[in-house]
């Protein structure tokens, strides 16, 4: 996978240097560049931002900048992966790369979307700040990309760079190869719509409280059975939303009697 992330702070996405996601980039499972807007302005200040048209507070993103960055970067997976597949078909007629654009106004990101999304060949981020991007640029994005307005949550950032940091964490784990273990993926929170079960290490007994006793038996019927209950347990107290959507009908005969 190709992920290209434009924003006035590219240094915002340092983070991405690091870690699982920083190796996975070192290892070739995921290539991943990110480009300053600026670079794409043409006057001596390098102006990215201008005032709204119909008046109010802050200032909006203007257009140019972000068509020049947008063409810049559309296609450049497809076009590396053709060359790199010498006139691999596949490649060179592959579909349009995927423009993420954060906004509060986008569609709820989630894991059923990260996973959609780590299927792509191409993911391109824009980060807006400001009072955002003027919206013939979203309109005009059409042409070279599936554009998806995507928000991190009911509540306000100062611009899409934070959201873009969680968002490739969740969809780059899910590439092949960058987790150790992939079983680790199946067991946890939101994989199966509820919440993973409480995990526990040594020492078995810590300042007067002990690891449940089912974990210490040996039994994996038993601790399996135990571990699903306290998912149920879990998402009931905590996301009874998501119980609300848990599709009854995937339920197993084992669920059923926790
Ligand atoms: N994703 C997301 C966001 C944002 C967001 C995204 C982009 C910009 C650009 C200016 N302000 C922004 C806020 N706020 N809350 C979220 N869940």
């Amino acid at each position: 996978m190709r992920i290209d992330v434009v924003s006035i702070f590219p240094e915002y996405l340092a983070p991405l240097e690091l870690s699982l996601i920083g190796k996975a980039r070192q290892d070739g499972l995921l290539e991943l560049k990110v480009h300053d807007l600026r670079t794409f302005t043409t006057d001596k200040h390098r102006t990215v931002d201008d005032t709204p048209y119909g008046g109010g507070a802050g200032m909006v993103m203007k257009p140019e900048p972000w068509a020049q960055a947008l063409e810049s970067v559309a296609g450049a997976g497809a076009a590396e992966g053709a060359s790199a597949a010498s006139g691999d078909s596949a490649s060179e007629g592959s579909r349009k790369p995927v423009l993420i654009v954060p906004s509060p106004a986008g569609e709820r990101f989630n894991q059923a979307l990260a996973y959609e999304l780590a299927e792509e060949e191409q993911l391109v981020f824009a980060c807006g700040r400001y009072e955002g991007i003027d919206e013939r640029v979203i309109e005009w994005a059409e042409e070279h990309f599936t554009v998806r307005p995507v928000s991190l949550g009911d509540y306000v950032l100062n611009g899409g760079e934070v959201a873009v940091l969680a968002m490739v964490e969740a969809i780059g784990r899910l590439l092949p190869g960058v987790v150790g273990n992939p079983e680790s993926l199946i067991e946890e929170s939101h994989s199966d719509g509820l919440l993973e079960y409480p995990v526990f290490t040594k020492p078995s007994s810590w300042r007067e409280r002990d690891v449940p006793a089912v974990l210490l038996s040996g039994n994996h019927g038993k601790i399996a059975q135990w571990r699903r209950h306290e998912q149920f347990r879990r998402t009931a107290d905590r996301r009874p939303d998501l119980l609300a959507e848990f599709d009854a009908g995937s339920l197993s005969r084992a669920d059923r009697n926790v």
